[in-house]
């Protein structure tokens, strides 16, 4: 999990009910758009890791048994970000994409997809969340948010205790 790297103003803060919620919608905007009988969609390879909690939850409202990952590390340079995959899907499954969805949580520079869409240009690329430099490689996705916006995931956070409001009483 990269921590924060541009100064991002604003805090997007997304409970497990909600980031359910949303991969859900994102189930729902996708079915019957596949190449499929009905519209059914061949099979889902989530982007490692964010991408593992949506591709589930689309998995199960949409039907798909064939799921896979790829392993994609972001390094951070002093210059640029760049993504490097560490492990790909079974190509048998994936071939060049065709019927199959690949499912992140989010987009923020699009490097990530960049690649992954180099892969397999076939496939249709989802997230639940997209930003605007990202929004070019995504195909669907649910919720815009400013590109000065973190996004906190609930895997990344915990419940804990706030001082009041009015201070000690
Ligand atoms: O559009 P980009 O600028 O490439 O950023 C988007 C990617 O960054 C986050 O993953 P991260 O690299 O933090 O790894 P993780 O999902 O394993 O935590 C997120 O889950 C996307 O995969
Ligand atoms: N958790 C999280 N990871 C990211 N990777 C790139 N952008 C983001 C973001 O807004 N939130
Ligand atoms: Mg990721």
């Amino acid at each position: 999990m990269a921590a924060p790297q541009l100064p991002h103003e604003k805090g997007f803060h997304i409970s497990w009910d909600q980031i359910h919620r949303d991969s859900r919608a994102l189930a729902w905007r996708l079915d019957g758009r596949g190449p499929g009988q009905d519209g059914t969609w061949k099979a889902i390879v989530a982007i490692t890791r964010g991408g593992m909690a949506p591709a589930m939850i689309i998995a199960r409202e949409l039907g798909v048994r064939l799921v896979d990952t790829i392993s994609v590390k972001s390094y951070d340079h002093q210059t640029q970000g760049e993504a490097q995959v560490l492990s790909k899907p079974d190509p048998e499954m994936v071939g060049d994409g065709t019927g199959v969805l690949v499912i992140d949580d989010l987009v923020d520079t699009g490097k990530t997809l960049e690649v992954v869409r180099g892969l397999y240009p076939q496939a249709h690329f989802a997230t639940v969340y997209a930003k605007p430099k990202g929004e070019p490689l995504v195909d669907t996705f649910i919720t815009g948010v400013s590109q000065d916006t973190w996004i906190f995931f609930p895997w990344d956070m915990a419940l804990q205790y706030v001082e009041p409001y009015r201070g000690k009483d």
